[in-house]
């Protein structure tokens, strides 16, 4: 089976359409005030009205109240919640039937994958993404963590790769990783924010061949 791509932190129809005519299975809507990616009710509520049925609606919070979430949700018609810097047991309480939950481990050292067992009963799949130095984003920084920490582990729910991931090292990350699918943000931008469409046409188009 292909690997599954999401492309992460679209803003703009341009670069939402980029994303879906290049395949991706999988489009990512930021909702965190301090990211240059974050998007309003009204932009994702346009946004959203233009998405398939077939490719999956994400949104990103970090440690989210239940009224960004519930707004959030009515307005970008999101199937999957992508949860950053929340416990299982914050994100059991803010599970919304029928959504998809992932819960996001932060990786830098062997430990870290322990935390993906904790997920067990409460999300649908472990999203592995690099840990980023304290004060900055939790994600989104371009920063990749060692993948070969990865190489050979015993997944036992379904699980994505994220961190630092684009058109050059994509290829290897899913050699040594083996990653069902993969989620970029920056790496398809040409600026913090600015999403490139042309990046994201090569990024899909290297995924596609993987
Ligand atoms: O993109 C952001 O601004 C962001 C903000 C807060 C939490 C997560 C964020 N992005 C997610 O980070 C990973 C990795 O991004 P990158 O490819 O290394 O830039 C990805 O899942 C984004 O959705």
């Amino acid at each position: 089976m292909s690997v599954q791509t999401k492309i992460c932190g679209l803003s703009t129809p341009r670069t939402l359409d980029a994303a879906i005519a290049g395949g991706a299975s999988h489009v990512g809507f930021v909702f965190y005030p301090s990211s240059p990616r974050n998007v309003t009710f009204e932009r994702v509520a346009e946004l959203a009205a233009s998405v398939p049925a077939h490719v999956k609606r994400v949104g990103v919070f970090v440690d989210p109240c239940n009224l960004l979430v519930e707004q959030a949700v009515a307005a970008g018609h999101l199937d999957v919640l992508q949860l950053h810097n929340t416990t299982p047991a914050r994100a059991a309480a803010i599970a919304t039937k029928g959504l998809e939950i992932w819960g996001v481990v932060a990786v830098r050292t062997r430990a870290d994958l322990d935390q993906a067992r904790r997920w067990r009963d409460v999300a649908a799949r472990i999203l592995y993404d690099a840990k980023t130095p304290e004060n900055t984003l939790p994600g989104g920084m371009g920063l990749r963590f060692d993948w070969t920490l990865l190489e050979g582990f015993s997944h036992d729910m379904p699980w994505a790769l994220s961190g630092g991931l684009d058109v050059e090292n994509v290829a290897e990350s899913v050699r040594v990783t083996g990653a069902p699918l993969v989620d970029i943000s920056s790496g398809v931008e040409s600026a913090p924010g600015v999403k490139d469409m042309d990046k994201i046409a090569a990024f899909l188009k290297a995924t596609s061949n993987l």
